[in-house]
C-alpha cells in the first residue's frame, strides 16, 4: 500500500515538473519575440513576470518601473519589453513618438488600455476606450462642449460649485488660524463637485453629503478584485472578459439613474443653456441618428461618465501636489498669491482674471511634468507598420507606450529633472520645450479632450486667502496604473 502511493505520488511530481517544464520553455519562447525582431531587451527579464517583477510583488508602481525601464542607459529608441510573456514597446525618442501618435494616427489611433467588452456598452463605448472610426465620429460631437468659447459658461459652472470647498476650510481652523488638511481628500471632493456639475449636470457637495462622492469612489478605490480587474482591462483584455466586470461595478446603477433624472428633469425645464455636457447629450440624442453611432440609452449615459471619471482623478492628483509644491516652496507661494489677488482685485472671480493667472499657470504646467496623473500613454498598431529608418516592422496588434514619467525627468531633455522649477514654463523658457517631451495630456488628435478645463478647475478660488505649510506626514507616491 505504501509503496503504490509512493508511485502514485512519484507519478503525480513528474506530471508537475513536466508541466513546469513546459510552461518554462514556452514562457523563455514568448520573451524571444523581441530578440528575433532585433528590439533591445532590458536584461533583467524575469521568466513569469517579465520586466514587471518588483510591480507584482507590491515593491514598485507599474508606472515607476516604467519609468525604470525607460532611464535604461541606453541610446535605442524603442526598448522591447515583457509583462508576464507578452510583448509591448516603449517608445523612447520623442521623434518617433511624434511620427506614432501625430503623423502616424491613422495606424496608431486606438488605445490598447481600454475596455473592450461589448457586454460592458459604459465601458467600451466611450470617447476613452471606443475605437475608430466610431470614435472620430464621437470626438467630433462632444468637442464643442469643451471648446475655449463655452469655457467662460464653465468657469460660471465651476465657481458655484467651489461653495462646498470654500466652507469646508473655513470650518477646518480650529484657533482661527491654523489647521493640518488632508490635501488630495480635498481635493478629490473639490474635483468631484466641479465636474460632476459639469458632466451629470447636478450640484453636489461632496464635504457634506457624501453619497455621490463615495459612489465614485468605488472607481478609484483599489481594492485586490479591483486591481486584478483594472490590471486585466490595461494589459490583459482577454481575460478581463472572462472575468466579467464592468466600468462602473457595482455603481452602474446608481449613475445610470442620476444621469436620467438629470437628463429627464433638464429636457422638461430646459430654458436656457446650461453650457454643461447634458446640454450637449440633449441634442444629440434628439438630431438625427449618424448609423456610425446613435446617442441613446447605455451610449449617452457613457459619455457622461468617462467625462466624470477622466476628469476628477486627474485633476485632483494635480491639484494636490500642486498645493504640496506650493507648502514646500514659500516664495513661489507668496507669488501665487499675489499675482491672484492683485487679479482678482481687479477683475473678481472671473473668466479673464483665470485666463491672466500666468505664474499660477506655470506651476501647474511644473506639477504635471513632475507628476504627470496619466504617466503612461498606450496606442495599438491597427495594422503591420515599419518603424521609420530601421527594419523593425511591428506586428498588427502591438501595444506601444509614451512614458511620461520618464521623458518628463530625462536629464537630457530637462536640465535638473527632480527640481520644481516653474520658470521652465515662462514665456521666453517654454520655446526650448520640443514637440513630445512633455505630454501630461498626451499627444495627437486623442489627445485629452479636458485639456483647457484643467486650467480653470485648478486655479477657481483655491489659493487666494489661506498659507499652505507642509505638515508631517506627506506621502510623495504617485500610485497609479
Ligand atoms: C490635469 C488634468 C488632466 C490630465 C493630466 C489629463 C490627462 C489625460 C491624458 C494623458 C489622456 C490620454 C491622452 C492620449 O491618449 O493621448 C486623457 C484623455 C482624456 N481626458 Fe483628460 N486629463 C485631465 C483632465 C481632464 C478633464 C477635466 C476631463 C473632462 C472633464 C478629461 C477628459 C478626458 C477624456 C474624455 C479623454 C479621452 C479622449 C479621447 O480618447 O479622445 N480630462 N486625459
Amino acid at each position: 500500500m505504501a509503496l503504490e502511493l509512493l508511485v502514485f505520488l512519484s507519478y503525480i511530481l513528474c506530471l508537475f515538473l513536466s508541466f513546469f517544464l513546459l510552461f518554462y520553455l514556452f514562457a523563455i519562447y514568448k520573451q524571444s519575440y523581441w530578440l528575433k525582431r532585433g528590439v533591445y531587451t532590458p536584461s533583467n527579464c524575469h521568466w513569469f513576470f517579465g520586466h514587471f517583477k518588483d510591480a507584482f510583488l507590491l515593491k514598485k508602481s507599474f508606472s515607476q518601473v516604467f519609468e525604470d525601464l525607460y532611464s535604461m542607459n541606453t541610446d535605442s529608441s524603442v526598448i522591447g519589453i515583457y509583462m508576464l510573456q507578452k510583448p509591448f514597446l516603449i517608445v523612447r525618442d520623442p521623434e518617433l513618438i511624434k511620427q506614432m501618435f501625430i503623423k502616424d494616427f491613422n495606424v496608431f489611433c486606438n488605445r490598447y488600455f481600454a475596455s473592450k467588452r461589448k457586454a460592458d456598452i459604459i465601458g467600451s463605448s466611450n470617447l476613452f476606450s471606443i475605437d475608430n472610426p466610431k470614435w472620430k465620429y464621437l470626438r467630433s460631437k462632444l468637442s464643442p462642449a469643451f471648446s475655449m468659447a463655452k469655457s467662460k459658461k464653465l468657469v460660471e459652472l465651476m465657481l458655484k460649485s467651489t461653495d462646498g470647498l470654500m466652507n469646508h476650510l473655513s470650518s477646518q481652523t480650529t484657533d482661527g488660524k491654523t489647521s493640518t488638511i488632508e490635501c488630495r481628500q480635498l481635493s478629490d471632493k473639490y474635483t468631484t463637485d466641479v465636474i460632476t456639475s459639469f458632466a451629470f449636470g447636478i450640484q453636489t457637495n461632496s464635504y457634506l453629503n457624501t453619497e455621490f462622492y463615495d459612489r465614485t469612489r468605488v472607481i478609484f478605490n483599489m481594492t485586490v478584485r479591483r486591481v486584478i480587474l483594472t490590471l486585466s482591462v490595461f494589459f490583459f483584455p482577454r481575460i478581463a472578459d472572462i472575468l466579467n466586470g464592468t466600468f462602473l461595478d457595482s455603481s452602474e446603477d446608481f449613475f445610470r439613474n442620476v444621469f436620467w433624472k438629470s437628463m429627464n428633469e433638464r429636457e422638461k425645464s430646459r430654458t436656457s443653456e446650461r453650457g454643461d455636457i447634458i446640454d450637449l447629450l440633449i441634442d444629440l440624442k434628439n438630431e438625427k441618428q449618424d448609423p456610425e453611432f446613435s446617442f441613446k440609452g447605455d451610449y449617452l449615459v457613457a459619455q457622461a461618465a468617462i467625462i466624470l471619471f477622466a476628469g476628477i482623478e486627474t485633476s485632483a492628483v494635480t491639484m494636490g501636489f500642486t498645493l504640496l509644491e506650493l507648502a514646500k516652496n514659500p516664495s513661489m507661494q507668496t507669488e501665487v498669491r499675489h499675482e491672484i489677488q492683485e487679479l482678482i482685485a481687479k477683475n473678481g472671480y472671473t473668466y479673464e482674471a483665470l485666463l491672466k493667472m500666468k505664474y499660477l499657470n506655470q506651476v501647474v504646467c511644473e506639477t504635471l511634468r513632475l507628476y504627470p496623473p496619466l504617466p503612461i500613454i498606450d496606442r495599438v498598431a491597427s495594422e503591420n507598420y515599419k518603424i521609420p529608418d530601421t527594419s523593425i516592422v511591428l506586428e498588427k496588434g502591438t501595444a506601444v507606450y509614451a512614458v511620461v514619467n520618464g521623458l518628463h525627468k530625462d536629464p537630457q531633455l530637462y536640465r535638473d529633472p527632480h527640481t520644481f522649477n516653474p520658470d521652465r514654463f515662462s514665456e521666453e523658457l517654454k520655446q526650448n520645450i520640443k514637440s513630445c517631451t512633455y505630454m501630461p495630456f498626451g499627444e495627437g488628435p486623442r489627445k485629452c479632450i479636458g485639456k483647457n478645463l484643467k486650467h480653470f478647475l485648478i486655479r477657481v478660488r483655491n489659493f487666494n486667502n489661506k498659507y499652505l505649510q507642509v505638515c508631517e506626514w506627506v506621502n510623495y507616491n504617485l500610485w497609479l496604473a
